[in-house]
């Protein structure tokens, strides 16, 4: 596979998924209610605990299992009359193990490339370059069976990228899988786009690591959209300034003795996330109001004896919006 950087430029202003008012009811559950979104080009991440409607969403979108109200275009083709020619295009890697065991790596991906329509040398090719992109070597010619929990995850998405896709659709590619195997596939999603141009909607349970690989999130509960917004808007850096000081002799609590300095100095301090946690002591959490606090806390520092161990500016993480959301929307509940 090569960077395919036109295709890329192509795509920049067109809209990928777009869905109106999209429902989906079971007789006992609504999995997706009255959902609307307009999710562009990149890698967009939808979140949701297990049950918020992401499967369903994925099923739909690839014209798998029809809408019971509203409707969804995929690449500008409409799910409910276009689902072939949408799975032409786009590329689907399932949540469940859903692997031959007897067969190898290589033969199943040969095989799903055939399946969508490549020629015999075109599909070997094609697989060849797609397993070393997901960063399966020799192992590929031994039977799926033996693999572990990553490598199997590792094929799956191989073969929803063979048949070289404009959008890939992964049902938690991270499920299973060890904080390393986890970082290794969420390199290898970004990596999707960034070389080869391939939009990707991702799903997750998990908030915190769709921030560090998503442009966009999608958060939905219970079916219906909680937020949709850049990652960026969600995780915007504040006037908050993390700083970690060191202890001395005369100062066995540096933070409490440079906290003190600065409280007394007329600075405002914050308890921060990272309270109670193993370090966190060590940690300030102070109120910027412009350069001059940056020069008033190495002032202070330096005056202490302390070293300095960082000052920066700090970012929300996703999780600390949905939390202090959820704690507004309590308190506004308890006003009631
Ligand atoms: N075929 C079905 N029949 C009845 N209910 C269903 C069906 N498929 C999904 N549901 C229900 O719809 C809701 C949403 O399910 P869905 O699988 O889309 O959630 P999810 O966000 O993907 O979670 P998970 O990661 O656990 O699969 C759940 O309550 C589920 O039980």
């Amino acid at each position: 596979m090569t960077p395919d950087v036109a295709r890329a430029t192509t795509f920049e202003n067109v809209t990928v998924i777009v869905t109106e008012s999209l429902s989906k009811r079971f007789p006992r559950v609504t999995a997706l209610d009255r959902l609307s979104l307009d999710i562009g080009p990149g890698v967009t991440g939808l979140v949701g605990a297990n049950g918020a409607g992401k499967s369903t969403m994925i099923k739909i979108l690839l014209g798998l299992s029809p809408a019971t109200e509203g409707r969804a275009e995929v690449l500008g083709m409409d799910v409910a009359t276009s689902g072939a020619a949408i799975r032409e295009r786009v590329g689907y890697m399932p949540e469940h193990d859903c692997l031959p065991p007897d067969v190898s790596a290589t033969e199943f991906v040969v095989h799903m490339a055939r399946m969508s329509g490549l020629p015999p040398t075109a599909a070997r090719e094609r697989t060849a370059d797609t397993l070393r992109h997901v960063g399966l070597y020799e192992e590929r010619y031994r039977p799926i069976g033996g693999y572990s929990t990553g490598m199997k995850q590792r094929v799956k998405l191989a073969q929803a990228l063979v048949h070289d896709p404009q959008l890939v659709l992964l049902d938690e590619p991270t499920n299973g899988l060890d904080p390393v195997g986890r970082d290794e596939m969420l390199g290898l999603i970004r990596r999707i786009h960034t070389d080869f141009g391939i939009s990707v909607l991702v799903t997750s349970h998990l908030l915190g690591e769709l921030e560090r690989t998503c442009d966009h999130v999608v958060v939905i509960d219970g079916g219906k959209l909680l937020r949709s917004s850049s990652t960026s808007d969600f995780t915007q850096t504040t006037a908050t300034l993390a700083v970690e000081v060191t202890d001395s002799d005369t100062h066995p609590d540096g933070a409490q003795a440079v906290r003190d300095k600065l409280a007394a100095a007329g600075v405002t301090l914050h308890e921060g996330l990272e309270h109670g946690l193993p370090g966190a002591g060590h940690i300030l959490l102070v109120e910027a109001t412009g350069e001059e606090t940056y020069d008033l806390v190495r002032d202070t520092v330096a005056d202490l004896g302390l070293g300095l161990v960082r000052m920066e500016q700090r970012r929300h993480h996703i999780a600390e919006v949905f939390r202090s959301e959820a704690q507004d929307q309590k308190q506004e509940a308890n006003a009631l």
